[in-house]
């Protein structure tokens, strides 16, 4: 009997620890499949990214950069260059300069880490055959004409550059699949508005047509991003300024178009004595000295909201940020940070409005800092001014010193 026990005990201890033992697998695949799912959920799809993640490492590695020669794209370049992504620009070369394409290749000469297409984007059988002969994994689209006052006196011009262009652009991306877009806008996109500083849901009034024509451009990537599943991320630039700090690279905007250029390019050509003297274009608008008052974002961190755009740009999803430090400066102040960057004395006339300008933009930069994690660094005008004059000083010609 004791015997029988026994044994029905061991018999019984035996089918428990069985039990037990099918109930530890069973709990452990659950574990499994469960921690499966999580990895699955969480790891980015090809195309996006992640905070943790480089695009570069989730398969990114082939960018186009539209105006790769330009001021702003060549830095854009030097960036993904060194953040080993291959890199291929197509440039018209009408406002970008091939100099800095030299530099670029004489910096990365590995072959098929950088290409360089000599294109207009106007030009559709050009695109057609860019985006046929490549696999893009993703665009920086920069290449655009970007003088406001410019844009009032050939307005056909700025929309055929910037709105058609960049239809031929997202029309060629959708053809061959590229999923991921990264759009230049512009803080001309809002126009004037009442209120101070500007958010991402502040009302798009443009009054001068670059502005338009860049709200145009964003209109047509947003409605057609709504039918598919592209990641696009527009950033509606401040003013940029600056240069790579390494002094690798600078602004260069051609000569004959001094007279429609940027404050930065005007101040530096009066420093060097290029020209006479700095125009001030309006010194009776509402703002504290009654010259108009502008977000100046250094071109270094501007970049840096690119590759962290790109890195949480995410399939079907339309991010838009503006990009700026959240500070106005006026153009007096502009001009004396100018002359202390460069110690020169600046002759300064003072004349009548521009056509095409508005008093005072700047930035509310909060929306970026939150979902990118990004703001600006380099927020002292008279540093990134000095910067900029460093390569302007040693490159009296542009790129062709
Ligand atoms: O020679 C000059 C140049 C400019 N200015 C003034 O300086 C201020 C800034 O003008 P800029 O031409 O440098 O820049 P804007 O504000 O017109 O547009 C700029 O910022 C937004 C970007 O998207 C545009 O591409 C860029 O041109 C304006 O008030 C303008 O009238 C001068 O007083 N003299």
């Amino acid at each position: 009997m004791l015997l029988k026990d026994q044994s029905s005990s061991a018999g019984m201890d035996y089918i428990e620890m069985k039990r037990r033992g099918n109930f530890t697998r069973r709990i452990l695949f659950v574990c499994v499949v469960f921690a499966l799912l999580i990895f699955m959920f969480k790891r980015p799809s090809s195309i996006s990214g992640s905070a943790k993640f480089s695009m570069h490492e989730v398969g990114v590695t082939h960018v186009l950069v539209t105006g790769g020669a330009g001021y702003i794209g060549s830095h854009a370049v030097l960036r993904l260059l060194r953040d080993s992504y291959r890199v291929t620009i197509v440039d018209n070369l009408s406002r970008g300069n091939m100099g800095a394409v030299r530099v670029l290749q004489g910096l990365y000469p590995e072959p098929g880490r950088l290409q360089f297409i000599h294109a207009d984007l106007g030009d559709a059988a050009a695109v057609e055959k860019i985006f046929t002969e490549n696999a893009f994994d993703a665009v920086m689209h920069f290449a655009a004409v970007a003088y406001v006052g410019e844009s009032t006196s050939e307005p056909l011009r700025y929309y055929h550059n910037i709105t058609s262009n960049t239809l031929l652009v997202v029309k060629a991306m959708a053809a061959r699949g590229v999923k991921t877009l990264i759009y230049s806008s512009t803080c001309a996109t809002y126009g004037e508005p009442d209120t101070m500083p500007i958010t991402e849901t502040t009302p798009q009034v443009p009054i001068n047509p670059y502005g338009k024509a860049k709200k145009m451009a964003e209109d047509i990537i947003i409605d057609f991003s709504k039918t598919t599943d592209m990641a696009v991320m527009i950033l509606r630039y401040f003013n940029v300024i600056g240069s790579d700090p390494e002094g690798r690279l600078g602004e260069a905007p051609r000569p004959e178009l001094r007279e429609q250029g940027r404050i930065s390019g005007a101040c530096f050509d009066a420093a060097r004595g290029i020209i006479p003297g700095l125009k001030v274009r309006g010194t009776d608008y509402k703002t504290r000295d009654g010259t108009c008052v502008r977000d100046y974002i250094d071109v270094t961190d501007l970049i840096d909201a690119h590759v962290k755009a790109l890195a949480h740009s995410r399939p079907g999803k339309v991010g838009i940020y503006n990009v700026g430090t959240g500070k106005g400066s006026s153009v007096k102040e502009f001009v004396e940070a100018c002359k202390k960057a460069t110690g020169a004395s600046i002759k300064v006339d003072y004349l009548s409005r521009r056509p095409g300008d508005y008093a005072e933009v700047y930035s509310d930069p909060s929306k970026i800092l939150r979902e990118l994690n990004w703001s600006a660094k380099y927020t002292d005008l008279e540093q990134s001014l000095s910067v900029a004059w460093g390569w302007q000083k040693a490159h009296h010609n542009g790129y062709d010193d």
